[in-house]
């Protein structure tokens, strides 16, 4: 499969920057271990840009590369490079803060503060799947055996919980939390929510497996969670690794990762957390005086 875009349009004539844009997205291809670019912009002249993609990843592909390359196009020093469409939607989107790190990192205890403090909707995408597997209804088996093995529910389950939990509340802040764990869970967040909802920043707590593993062997002696043993531990461990890194990579390079080193005692990781939440604050504060 290839995937051609609006790309090649916008950078019509200006082959500098298509050579930049091409470099910068077979980096990142590389980097993630997907396939690098198959025609290098090198003519004088850029009409299109092609990049090969094997069919399994096409749908990922299709949704989300066009908007980070995008995000690519308008960093700047890319000369004539000019956007067909808006790459955000509207500042008037609900905003969603992602929040993301390993199992254990400690995503929960800090979003529970921040919901105490700066008001936030809290919504863990683990706590409504494990609701939705007690509720009795079809799939919730299905839910359950994914989560046992600590693997990714389909990502129109968890999208759709999410939506749903969105639209009851009708808040503007919602912090969402444990999501999306791998690419697909992000191209069906982009296909579903992408243009009713502004992903504002990805907050991404930091932590070694060991302290992690510890912690949560400690949780499983109280919390009846089914994933919360040695055997499942690993697995999760394996799966965030594996499947929830390129996503980590993707919002980097759209500059919305702020990291903060979950290994520490909880009023210090707390610290940088109401820190970082206030300067979000802040920029949208500066933006509507603008
Ligand atoms: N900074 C910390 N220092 C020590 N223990 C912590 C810290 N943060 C959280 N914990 C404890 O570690 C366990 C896991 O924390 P928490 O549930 O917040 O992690 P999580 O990232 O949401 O986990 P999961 O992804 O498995 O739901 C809890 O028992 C919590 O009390
Ligand atoms: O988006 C998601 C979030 C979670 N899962 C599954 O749930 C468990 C537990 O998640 P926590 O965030 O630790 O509560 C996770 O291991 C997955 O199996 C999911 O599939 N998709």
């Amino acid at each position: 499969m290839s995937w051609r875009g609006a790309l090649s349009r916008r950078l019509a004539g200006s082959p500098r920057a298509a050579a930049i844009a091409a470099s910068g997205v077979a980096g990142w291809l590389g980097c993630a271990g997907y396939p690098t670019l198959a025609e290098p912009a090198s003519a004088k002249r850029v009409d299109e840009l092609t990049l090969r993609v094997p069919p399994r990843l096409a749908a990922d592909f299709e949704a989300w590369l066009p908007s980070y390359v995008k995000q690519l196009v308008e960093l700047p020093g890319f000369l004539g490079a000019k956007l067909l469409s808006a790459a955000t939607p509207a500042d008037e989107a609900p905003a969603v803060v992602f929040v993301l790190g390993g199992p254990g990192a400690g995503k929960g205890t800090q979003c529970a503060r921040i919901v105490e403090k700066h008001g936030y909707v809290h919504l863990s995408a683990g706590d409504l799947l494990r609701a939705e597997r007690t509720s009795g209804s079809a799939q919730g088996q299905m839910i359950d055996e994914y989560i046992r093995e600590g693997k990714i529910v389909p990502v129109e389950v968890t999208v759709k919980l999410l939506l749903d939990a969105i639209r009851a509340d009708g808040g503007r802040r919602f912090l969402v939390d444990g999501f999306p764990r791998n690419t697909n869970n992000l191209s069906g967040w982009q296909g579903q929510a992408g243009s009713a909802m502004r992903v504002a920043a990805v907050l991404v707590f930091d932590c070694p497996e060991e302290v992690m593993e510890e912690r949560l062997l400690e949780r499983g002696k109280t919390s009846g969670r089914s994933d919360d043993n040695a055997a499942s531990i690993r697995k999760r461990f394996a799966t965030f690794r594996d499947e929830t890194t390129p996503v980590l990579k993707y919002y980097e390079h759209q500059g919305l990762v702020t990291t903060i080193d979950g290994t520490r005692p909880v009023d210090e990781v707390w610290a940088d957390t109401t820190a970082f939440i206030d300067s979000l604050e802040a920029g949208w504060r500066r933006r509507e005086e603008a």
